[in-house]
Order: structure tokens, then sequence, then C-alpha cells
């Protein structure tokens, strides 16, 4: 079966004012297989939005392919919904129309069918209770769960989310977590989540994207196979740490990231199918 989600030797530049141009992106490719949960963690300027950009086909990669079902990017998609860091809620529309909003944007109207489906949403993201409120009235965590509804409402193939949770205090991040996988179990998608947090990739994801700094090159991909479903009892896993301090070792130490590291996931990994 081929990849729902292919880049295969993606580069990007971006022309700069002074007529040359800044290397963000260098000879990326990976796949992302139907309904897996890919995390992409790297420094600060690595090129994660700019990877962002491209599959959501907001832009094109000056080399290279970004495919989706097996067919080029080239514009704006409904198969992929976007979670943004920001919520950015329209202040004067309730949850409830701020879940429909594009919608009502893209088709000029909404029906009754959209309607009750935006409010199972609602239900899912656990703001049942809020459906009728401003965003004013809602806490960080509220506010990006109605982000999230109003990117699952179109009922995308592929979701992706760019550091979700980043602006959210550090017990409401792990709880938006946890929330996540119980909604990811509840309506399976093809994610992918961008982080800083090497904790929230462990946790989340079943591969790890592993991006150097500038130009952004693939450093590592890890496959995590701790089982599912995950709960807090995870983080305690001797596992987790291993594939944490792997990860860590290749963002921080990517000439030390050597033979040893690799190892011990790939033994981890094999004890964790042989459960
Ligand atoms: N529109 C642009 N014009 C010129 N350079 C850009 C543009 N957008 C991004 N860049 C450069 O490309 C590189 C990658 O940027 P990008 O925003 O993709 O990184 P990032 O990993 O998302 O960063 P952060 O984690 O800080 O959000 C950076 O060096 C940035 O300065």
């Amino acid at each position: 079966m081929q990849p729902y989600v292919s880049l295969k030797n993606v580069s990007h530049s971006y022309p700069t004012d002074k007529g040359k141009s800044v290397l963000a992106l260098q000879n990326v490719s990976f796949d992302i297989e139907k309904h897996q949960f890919v995390a992409v963690v790297g420094p600060s300027g690595c090129g994660k939005s700019t990877l962002l950009r491209l599959l959501s086909g907001l832009m094109m990669p000056t080399e290279g392919q970004v495919n989706i079902f097996g067919t080029a990017v080239t514009e704006p998609r409904d198969e992929i919904g976007i979670v943004f860091q920001q919520p950015t809620l329209l202040p004067w529309l309730n949850v409830t129309e701020n879940v429909v909003f594009p919608v009502k944007h893209k088709t000029g109207r909404v029906s009754s069918q959209t309607r009750s489906q935006a409010q199972k949403m609602i239900e899912m993201v656990g703001l049942a209770d809020f459906a009728k409120r401003m965003p004013n009235e809602l806490s960080g965590g509220m506010q990006q769960r109605v982000g999230i509804a109003r990117a699952l409402l179109m009922d995308p193939e592929i979701l992706i989310m760019d550091e979700p949770f980043s602006a959210l205090d550090a017990l409401t991040r792990e709880e938006m977590g946890f929330e996540l996988l119980r909604i990811w179990n509840e309506s399976p998608k093809t994610v992918l989540f961008i982080t800083h947090s090497i904790t929230e990739a462990v946790l989340l994801a079943d591969k790890v994207l592993i991006m150097s700094p500038r130009p952004g090159r693939l450093s590592a991909q890890i496959d995590i196979q701790l089982p599912r479903p995950r709960s807090a009892e995870t983080i305690h896993d001797p596992a987790f740490a291993t594939y944490a301090s792997e990860i860590r070792q290749h963002i921080y130490h990517p000439h030390k990231a050597g033979e040893d590291s690799k190892a011990s996931v790939t033994a981890i990994n094999k004890k964790l199918v042989n459960l």
C-alpha cells in the first residue's frame, strides 16, 4: 500500500531581499502511513514550519516532491486539517460558531448536518457544556480544544498540528496530550505533530522525526513501539527514558549519537514487540 504522505528529496529555499536565498530544508525524505502518528522535533529554525507549509499546499518545494495519497500537493486540500500554535478564535463568535466558521467561510452556509457534526466534535473534545460560551470565557486549554474541534469538523484524513500545546502551562499541556490520545483513539487520523517537547513526542508518536539545525535535514527517524493505549504510566516505563535519551542525543550531540544508543533502542523495540 502506498503511504498517505510521502516526501522525496525535498529541499526548500526562501529568496531574500538581497537577491540571495536561505536554504531552510535540505533533502528531506520520509513517509507517513495511514493512521500513523508522526512527531517532528528539532531546534528552533530547523524548518518545521516550512515543512508544514509544504505539506499543507501553501507553498511548493524548490526541489523534490511532496505527495499525498500518491499525488503531488500543489494547493491547499480538504483532506488536510491544521491545528495551529494559537487557536486564533474569532472573539465575537461563540464556540459552536467558531467551530463551523471555516465551513461557512468556504461554502457560504452551514447545513443542519454540519451543525450536528460540530456538536459531536465539541462533545468529543470535552466542551459540551461550553458550546454557547465566548472565547474570552475559556481557558487556554479550552480554546485549543475548540481549535482541534474546528480542524476535526471537516473530517480530514490528515491532521497537521503545529506545536498545538506550546502556549499552555505545563500541567494543561500534559493533560491535553492525554486528551489528544483519547480523541485519536476515538477518531483515528494520520497525524503530523510538530513539537519542541521530546516527552510529548515519545508519549504520542509511533515515529519521531528528528531535524538538524539549519539547513533542516532529517538526522534520524525513531520508531516508538511503546504499547497503546498510552497513559501517565507510560512515562514511567524504562523504555520511555531510553527513547527520550536517544532523541536528546541526536539533537544535542548528533556526532555522538552512535551505535550504543541506536543499539539500546533496537533492543528495547525487540523487547516491546515480544511482550
Ligand atoms: N519567509 C521567509 N523568508 C526568508 N527566510 C525564511 C522565511 N521563513 C523561514 N525562513 C528561514 O528558514 C529557516 C526555517 O524557518 P522555519 O520557520 O521553517 O523554522 P522552524 O523550525 O519552524 O522555527 P521555530 O521552531 O523557531 O518556529 C529559518 O532560518 C528562517 O529564518
